[in-house]
């Protein structure tokens, strides 16, 4: 019954957390060596980049903030980004919409299979999990070289769903697309135009992945988590929170609450940033925390190189002084990965690692 995900279970009234949810102490949001200080260093102001002024004349000194959030944080959050409020907010509107329809409706999209394009889930890998999330989502691939077709299977309720989803998706790529070329800028090494082009144009044709979250008002909040630590797979991940606090990051070996900044999108580096970097900028572990009171939406979207792209460090950053650090990558080595095993924290990216 808990395949059905937390809002079918919230739906039929709930005032004690099931078995299944809870976490060992250890594993618990206030597990002692996990958040020492949480109340001292309970919440965190992440670097702010301003992303109109990237592309101003300004730019020197963003990108030096920028590479600064990059190697400190692994996480910044970005303000005039250009995508309007409109937009945003239909997007809001229809994440909400669609985890309110009636359990049949969602269940349409329900699929085990990791290859589907359209996948309705619960936790964070249903198969897999011992202990589930609080956790409901909506995965969606929409890489921008077959997005028309891709669309045909997004849901069509509510309505106004594809609309909206198509148009932030399209904007949230143009926006991955400018931070992707500030990023690259930063790591320095590039020489010609043409080359800076020429990755671009990988970019392009990447692929991209939209994940709806829903969080729904958990009765013991303190005994499970939204979402355990991970990193994300791909190259930077752009996320829309709402005003509800929940994602923390693991910062200075604590866990801290990011404070929502209206209007702004956390952006973050995943795992084949830190590879392309060859380890210069970290994918950092974050999770979700629930709480009794609200539910909670983020929309990720996931940002990367094509699905048979190989992944690796960027030839202009490794050198003798500086040899490499990751094996190549693929998707098909990833998804083997996560069938295979209960994916943890950053076990994936470890496994790619070279040891000298
Ligand atoms: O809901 C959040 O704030 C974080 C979501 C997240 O980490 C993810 O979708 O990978
Ligand atoms: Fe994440």
């Amino acid at each position: 019954m808990y395949q059905k995900g937390v809002k079918h279970l919230c739906d039929k009234g709930l005032n004690k957390l099931p078995l299944k949810y809870i976490l060992p102490d250890s594993e618990r949001p206030a597990a002692p060596y996990q958040s020492a200080n949480l109340d001292v260093l309970g919440t965190i102001e992440l670097p702010v980049i301003d992303f109109a002024e990237l592309f101003g004349p300004n730019r020197h000194h963003v990108l030096l903030s920028l590479t600064k959030a990059c190697e400190q944080y692994g996480f910044f959050q970005l303000t005039n980004h250009g995508i309007s409020s409109d937009v945003i907010s239909s997007m809001r509107d229809v994440s909400s919409q669609f985890f309110e329809l009636p359990y049949e409706e969602r269940a349409k999209y329900m699929s085990s299979n990791m290859h589907a394009t359209v996948r309705y889930g619960t936790s964070f890998n249903q198969n897999k999990d011992n202990v589930f999330c609080w956790r409901d989502f909506l995965k969606l691939t929409c890489n921008p070289n077959d997005l028309q077709q891709l669309l045909s299977r997004w849901p069509s309720s509510p309505v106004g769903f594809k609309d909206s989803a198509s148009t932030y998706v399209e904007e949230t790529r143009a926006l991955f697309l400018g931070l992707v070329e500030a990023i690259v800028e930063s790591l320095g090494g590039v020489e010609k135009e043409e080359e800076m082009e020429e990755l671009l144009k990988e970019f392009e044709d990447g692929s991209q992945l939209m994940v709806v979250n829903c969080y729904p008002q958990c009765p013991e909040p303190e005994l499970t988590l939204g979402m355990p630590p991970h990193s994300d797979y791909g190259f930077l991940t752009l996320l829309l929170q709402d005003q509800v606090e929940g994602l923390q990051i693991h910062h200075q070996q604590q866990w801290v609450t990011v404070q929502p900044l209206p209007n702004s999108f956390v952006v973050n580096i995943g795992d084949h940033l830190e590879i392309f970097s060859n380890g210069r900028y970290k994918s950092v572990l974050h999770r979700v925390v629930v709480n009794a009171k609200k539910l909670r939406i983020s929309v990720a979207t996931l940002h990367s190189l094509s699905f048979d792209s190989t992944i690796k460090p960027w030839p202009k950053l490794v050198n003798e002084d500086n040899p490499r650090r990751y094996k190549d990558t693929d998707f098909g080595i990833f998804l083997e990965y996560i069938t295979s095993r209960e994916p943890k924290r950053k076990n994936f990216l470890e496994s790619r690692k070279i040891i000298y």
